[in-house]
């Protein structure tokens, strides 16, 4: 029996977009396994078009753009993060990797399927088909490069020495890493977010499943927030550690803050990450136990917050400019000299975008305890002078380092935006 497909051929027709959900919504009406002509379809689409395509236009953040999405795009409710190592030695067949990945994520973040779901019965379907039927739930697919896709091992691997950022380059050890070779490091990674963690993994299977034999998985992480659904207030979500985190974070509706802040500007290094950002990303665990078992006067203390309403100690409002100077009846300084919220300030001229998620993956085998804590992603236009000054402060002096242990690391750039018809990367490998 022939069946119409969701094929990325057929994902416009008659120029109507056909998403997942129309599709299956479209095979419901006509029953499966009823052949379809194109423009059969198309022109059952157009009567049913209104209510579905503008309920999912709204989930859709567009793939082809000035900027990756993912980075000043509203944060969604799950990470799939991943980094991969390259296996290929190949110049040609990496940029060709590149260029497959931007088509199947263009696909992928309209809430089309990366190929047919069940085409030839003798072959592995192309698409993986576990989001058939989802929304494309604000899908984001984020790549960026690392330091060791340029040179590994003294080795210029794809003649791309010559491009590397001085920016681009392995952090410094901080005082009490402690870091494991399974959650650091990659020559690529990829960030999916998504409304729907099955949306977010299967973008990230099939994008691997791409890769074979030219990339394969080095780490993966997920992550968590409140969702949208449980808080529809969108208030600042809590850690876990019950505290509000994300308040004092730049503002992505001001494009001259993300300028400033977290886009690369010309003259700023290579050209070809114009536009682009670097990411740090740190798998932090957090000692939740511990913390249980400690006062909320010291908890406060900790952050320098108040834990219900996140305002600073010693004021009233969550969004309230850091008062540094206040004292208590004491004499001491409200927000403690140790503080997260005071050392990770310093003098408010360094600032990076968090966009961090919460994390947790059962039970830490060497101690019994809770695997769970922070993966934090940060974007910043020039880590030498945003992250790295920062995370120095924070491990010499961060009352927070009691409860906390950071378990992995990586920087990578993440790559300009691309526009139709063009590729992720394109700046770098032309
Ligand atoms: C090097 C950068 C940072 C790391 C690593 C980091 C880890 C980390 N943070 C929290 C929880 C909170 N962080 C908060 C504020 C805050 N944190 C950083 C940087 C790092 N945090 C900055 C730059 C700031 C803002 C400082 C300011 O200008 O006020 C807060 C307070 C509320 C907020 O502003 O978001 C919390 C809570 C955890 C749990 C953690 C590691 C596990
Ligand atoms: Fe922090």
């Amino acid at each position: 029996m022939t069946k119409k497909m969701n094929t990325p051929e057929d994902s416009t027709l008659n120029g109507t977009k056909i998403s997942r959900r129309n599709i299956l919504k479209t095979a419901g009406v006509g029953g499966v396994g009823v052949i379809l002509g194109a423009s059969g379809l198309g022109g059952l689409l157009s009567l049913k078009e209104g209510k579905a395509a503008s309920s999912e236009t709204k989930e859709i953040i567009p793939f082809y753009d000035k900027h990756q999405g993912g980075i000043t795009t509203k944060t969604q409710n799950h990470i799939y993060f991943v980094s991969l190592d390259v296996t290929t030695s190949k110049k040609e067949e990496l940029v060709k990797l590149f260029k497959d990945w931007t088509k199947a994520a263009a696909l992928l973040t309209e809430g089309k399927a990366v190929g047919p779901l069940s085409s030839n019965e003798f072959l592995p379907p192309k698409d993986t088909g576990e989001a058939a039927g989802l929304s494309p739930s604000n899908l984001t697919i984020t790549f960026g490069v690392g330091p060791s896709l340029f040179v590994k091992d003294n080795q210029d691997r794809f003649g791309l020495k010559q491009k590397q950022s001085k920016e681009l380059v392995d952090l410094p050890k901080f005082p009490l890493d402690a870091l494991e070779e399974a959650w650091t490091g990659g020559d690529i990674c990829i960030q999916a977010c998504a409304d729907d963690l099955q949306v977010a993994f299967h973008a990230v299977r099939n994008l691997i499943r791409i890769a074979r034999g030219k990339a394969a998985l080095h780490w993966a992480q997920t992550g968590f927030q409140r969702t949208k659904q449980s808080d529809p207030k969108n208030e600042t979500p809590r850690n876990l550690f019950g505290f509000k985190d994300g308040t004092a974070n730049p503002d992505v509706n001001s494009e001259k803050q993300m300028n400033e802040t977290v886009w690369v500007q010309p003259g700023d290094g290579p050209n070809w990450l114009v536009n682009g950002s670097y990411l740090v990303v740190r798998r932090i665990q957090m000692f939740i136990e511990v913390w249980d078992r400690t006062n909320l006067r010291e908890q406060e203390n900790t952050f320098g917050r108040y834990r219900d309403s996140g305002a600073p100690l010693g004021q009233k409002d969550e969004f309230e400019r850091l008062d540094l100077e206040k004292k208590n009846e004491q004499g001491e300084y409200s927000i403690p000299v140790d503080s997260h919220t005071r050392q990770s300030h310093g003098d408010g001229s360094q600032k990076i975008l968090r966009r961090a998620y919460s994390y947790s993956d059962g039970m830490d085998m060497k101690t019994g305890s809770f695997d769970a804590g922070l993966l934090f992603l940060c974007f910043q236009r020039t880590p030498s002078k945003q992250f790295i000054p920062i995370q120095n402060r924070l491990a010499k002096m961060d009352k927070l380092n009691e409860y906390t242990s950071h378990r992995g690391s990586a920087i990578f750039a993440c790559l300009p935006g691309a526009k139709q018809g063009g590729f992720i990367g394109e700046t770098l490998f032309n």
